[in-house]
């Protein structure tokens, strides 16, 4: 809205108001003022005929428009107004004293011959008394006098001065009346009431100049006071003022309305604008609301700005603009009635807006309840499903146990504190499967899938990890053996899962730990040269030999792990329990090993040599066996990552055949009892008939057809004699006879009571060569008693069940042909033993000798057919070696457990 096209304030009612603030002092002001005035342009006047009589040097500088003082001061010394005289009349001052310079002459009058001044101005003034000029007092010079004379005396000598240049016709007489001003202002004497009449009618010039006739001032004066009351004001005011003095009033007046008008008007507009803006706001702020989607009305709104607003009032004030207060009333009613009805409306769209809003609530909250609903049945079918799968995952378990597999687990190790890259190859685990996401040749991203036994994930915790592994560990008790063993790159986890990180804290123990909870009763028995069999009593004392143990291993850096094992971890519990209700005896044994891959091929064939020969009991089909294998998340190790998974999916599917429980029957028992005491009688004859042993030395050889003689032992012997007797006992299932187990134990108690000890798990192959003779093996070191190894006794090394095999490595590399090492070698695996002695019928050499372990390494390698479980990768090898536990030469290639069971059968069948 214009400002300038609607006026807020009446003119009229500003116009009274200044005159009611200022008329009073408008005319006091400017009467002074005009006084003043006057008396500066008589000055001005006189001050300028001087300069002309005398010249500015004769006036001494006197200014053209000089102050009251400077007037008065340079006239002091009275020697400008002589001089002056004496122009207008030569000599009629005789004598004038100059002063000696301007500066002696100082404000004030204060010269320094104040008689010499007053000389001249007493000659002055009577010269000027005596021409008939108006004079002045002489302290009028002097500050405070009237220096007005001074100047209405110089101002008659100038009168004088020209009516003498014009002739000097007639007397002189000064009048003093006011001329026309040198600066061109003149004050013009009228009548009151005419001047009113002419000044009024320029100031009605917006008006019609018709109106007022010219020759009627009474008339005109009237009727324009009848027609505006902004006249009759004026008219008023001025009423009481002397002529003279209306314009100067009416010229200040005019200017304090200007002054008042424009301020009002500034008032007014900053009002404007701030309307404006709260109306914008306003329009804003009711608009808002309206932009809910579907109502078509906002549009209309939203185009109603305020320029169209400003439009419409203007139209509807159009014609009613002379009545200023009307018209302002009327806008701002018709802005009041625009807005009311925007209100309206954003209030009946918000209502609207709002009511849409309610049944779009309802609807989803509708459709929320309905896929809850769903949802819920899902996660019901989810949950079954999950059960199912779980079900699925057990019974196929079962169907693993029963076919004898392998069992394969897999666990991803997590990223490592401080490791920069935490870019996981790992996608998904799900049940089983492991998805893992493999950088592919052209660029894109591929993925590869792995089912397992049982996946974990880096997230998984130790007793996690166990609880699942649980059941397993406890059909140890149940007669079973188990071997779980840990596979993997190096750094990707094996120790970790085994043992535990190297600052172990109960929550971070590993499986080996976590399974002595179970029981802590154990039997002992390890075929390790040097390695010590050491009876314990407590899961506390089991632990602190793995403590032992685990100090003594050798650990060294790797480009990848800071602690990599250099050594492998071998830990056998033989357990026997007794089922009091049936007096049945149960033995089972737990091999538990942890291998670590090495960074260089060097010593990786005689680590895994070594763990061959250990792990052979858990693989002669006897015992549950459980690979455990590990891979790390890293984007770098995928290579290994996924040759690792490939292998374990292989092995995954080898079938080791059925596991059966060591179990002993009443009447195997009873047997064992008859021959534990036979052998008892034997040992204690043993020393009476020395000369009885070259007499069974023979009866050995001639009863084995296999062996030879200085692997035979009296034992054995007593164990055909037993086979014989059983075979004739018709309620005897000969399947007893079979569990080598059961034999073996009896062996093993042997062996440790002449201080010789082998490993009671794999003796199944033995069975099925038909050859009941157990060949006599180096046995590990029997400590009966433990004391020897505990705190308070000092520590020998070969006293200890040692874990650490990195010693029997060094000695396979350095003494390769040694037949100490030969004979220990052979110890260690009596399967290994099996074979050869296989291989030596075959090629008819009776003799261990040179049969080392890096040969037999060599021989498998030029024979995988005799491995039951696929060959892993290069770097691999040394685990994959573990699992190619070298076999009999004779046992079939493929589909070995079946096989081997076949071959079992057909011997019992003999039997
Ligand atoms: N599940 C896990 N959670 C936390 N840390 C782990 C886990 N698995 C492994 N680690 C850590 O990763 C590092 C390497 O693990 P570990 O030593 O067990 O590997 P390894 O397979 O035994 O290696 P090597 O074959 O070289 O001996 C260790 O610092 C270990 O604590």
């Amino acid at each position: 809205m214009s400002s300038q096209g609607m006026l807020d304030f009446s003119l009229v009612a500003m116009v009274d108001d200044v005159i009611q603030q200022h008329g009073k002092r408008l005319s006091d002001i400017d009467l002074a003022s005009r006084k003043a005035s006057e008396a500066s342009l008589r000055r001005f006047e006189a001050a300028g005929w001087i300069r002309k009589m005398i010249g500015v040097v004769g006036a001494k500088d006197l200014p053209a428009e000089p102050t009251e003082d400077e007037f008065r001061i340079k006239m002091q010394s009275g020697i400008i107004l002589c001089n002056v005289l004496n122009k207008i009349q030569a000599g009629v001052v005789p004598k004038i004293v100059e002063a000696p310079s301007d500066a002696v002459i100082i404000p004030d009058g204060a010269a320094l011959s104040v008689y010499q001044h007053f000389e001249n101005v007493r000659n002055f003034l009577v010269s000027v008394e005596r021409m008939g000029i108006p004079t002045f007092e002489a302290s009028d010079l002097e500050q405070g006098g009237k220096s007005s004379r001074i100047v209405n005396c110089v101002l008659a000598m100038k009168s004088y001065s020209e009516w003498k240049d014009k002739g000097g016709h007639g007397v002189w007489k000064y009048g003093g009346n006011f001329k026309q001003s040198p600066s061109g202002k003149q004050f013009v004497r009228r009548n009151s009431d005419a001047f009113m009449n002419s000044f009024l009618r320029s100031l009605s010039s917006e008006k019609s100049l018709d109106s007022f006739p010219s020759d009627d001032p009474e008339h005109d004066l009237s009727e324009m006071d009848n027609s505006c009351p902004f006249y009759s004001l004026i008219r008023k005011f001025l009423s009481d003022k002397r002529q003279e003095e209306i314009p100067t009033i009416m010229e200040n007046l005019l200017s304090k309305v200007t002054e008042e008008f424009e301020r009002r008007l500034a008032t007014q507009n900053e009002q404007m604008k701030s309307d404006a803006t709260a109306l914008d706001v306003s329009c804003t702020n009711n608009i808002l609301p309206c932009s809910m989607p579907g109502e078509m009305k906002n549009d209309a709104i939203l185009q109603t700005d305020d320029t169209e607003m400003s439009k419409l009032v203007e139209v509807e004030c159009e014609g009613v603009f002379s009545d200023e207060v009307d018209c302002r009333v009327s806008k701002k009613h018709v802005l009041f009635e625009k807005q009311n009805k925007d209100l309206q409306d954003l209030k009946h769209t918000v209502s609207a807006a709002k009511l849409d809003i309610q049944l779009m609530q309802k609807k989803y909250q509708e459709e929320i309840n309905c896929l809850g609903q769903h949802l819920h049945s899902l996660a019901h079918a989810a949950s079954g499903y999950q059960k199912v799968l779980e079900e699925n995952r057990k019974l196929y378990n079962q169907v693993q146990d029963l076919k004898g597999n392998i069992r394969v687990y897999c666990r991803v190790r997590p990223f490592l504190p401080g490791q920069p890259n935490r870019l996981s190859t790992l996608a998904s685990i799900d049940n089983g499967n492991i998805t893992l996401i493999t950088p592919s040749k052209n660029g894109k991203e591929e993925r590869k899938s792995f089912t397992y036994n049982q996946v974990f994930g880096p997230s998984a915790t130790q007793e996690m990890v166990f609880s699942d592994m649980k059941p397993l560990i406890r059909s140890v008790l149940d007669g079973y053996n188990v071997c779980i063993f840990a596979y993997g790159q190096t750094g990707s986890g094996k120790t970790y899962t085994m043992s535990g990180p190297n600052n172990l804290t109960e929550d971070t123990l590993g499986v080996n730990y976590r399974a002595l909870e179970i029981r802590n009763s154990s039997q002992n028995g390890l075929n390790v040269p040097d390695a010590n069999l050491i009876p314990v009593t407590s899961t506390s004392e089991v632990m602190y030999l793995m403590d032992l143990g685990h100090k003594n291993r050798a650990v060294s850096s790797t480009a990848m792990n800071n602690r990599s094992s250099r050594s492998h971890s071998c830990l056998t519990v033989y357990v026997k329990g007794r089922d009091l209700t049936s007096g049945t005896d149960l033995r089972g044994s737990l091999g538990d090993v942890i291998s670590s891959l090495s960074q260089k091929n060097a010593h990786v064939p005689y680590r895994n040599s070594k763990l061959t020969q250990l792990l052979q009991d858990a693989l002669g089909g006897q015992a549950k066996t459980l690979m455990f294998v590990h891979i790390s998340p890293e984007p770098d190790a995928i290579g290994e990552t996924i040759s690792t998974l490939k292998f374990a999916e292989r092995v995954s599917t080898v079938e080791l055949g059925a596991a059966r429980a060591n179990k002993d029957s009443a009447n195997v028992k009873e047997l064992k009892e008859q021959i534990a005491s036979l052998k008892a009688a034997l040992a204690k004859k043993e020393g009476e008939k020395n000369t009885q042993k070259p007499e069974l030395r023979r009866m050995l050889s001639t009863g084995s057809t296999t062996s030879s003689s200085s692997c035979q032992s009296v034992e054995d012997i007593e164990v055909n004699d037993n086979l014989k007797r059983l075979q004739r006992r018709k309620t005897f299932d000969p399947q007893d006879l079979l569990k080598g187990s059961a034999n073996w134990v009896d062996e093993d108690m042997v062996h440790k009571q002449n201080g010789i000890n082998m490993n009671g798990t794999c003796l199944g192959q033995q069975r099925e060569e038909g050859d009941h003779q157990l060949p006599k093996m180096p046995s590990n070191k029997y400590i009966p008693d433990p004391s020897k190894i505990y705190p308070e006794q000092p520590i020998n090394k070969n006293d200890i069940l040692n874990h650490d095999m990195n010693k029997i490595r060094y000695e396979v590399a350095t003494t390769d042909e040694s037949d100490e090492l030969d004979v220990a070698t052979t110890d260690s695996s009596e399967a290994d033993f099996l074979w050869r002695r296989n291989a030596r019928k075959t090629t008819s050499i009776p003799t261990l000798k040179g049969s080392t372990l890096k040969t037999t390494t060599l021989k498998q390698a030029k024979h995988p057919e005799r491995s039951l479980i696929p060959q892993p990768s290069a770097r691999r090898q040394s685990t994959g070696t573990v699992l190619a536990t070298p076999k009999n030469a004779r046992r079939p290639v493929s589909g070995s457990g079946d096989g081997r069971r076949k071959t079992v059968k057909a011997k019992l069948e003999k039997h």
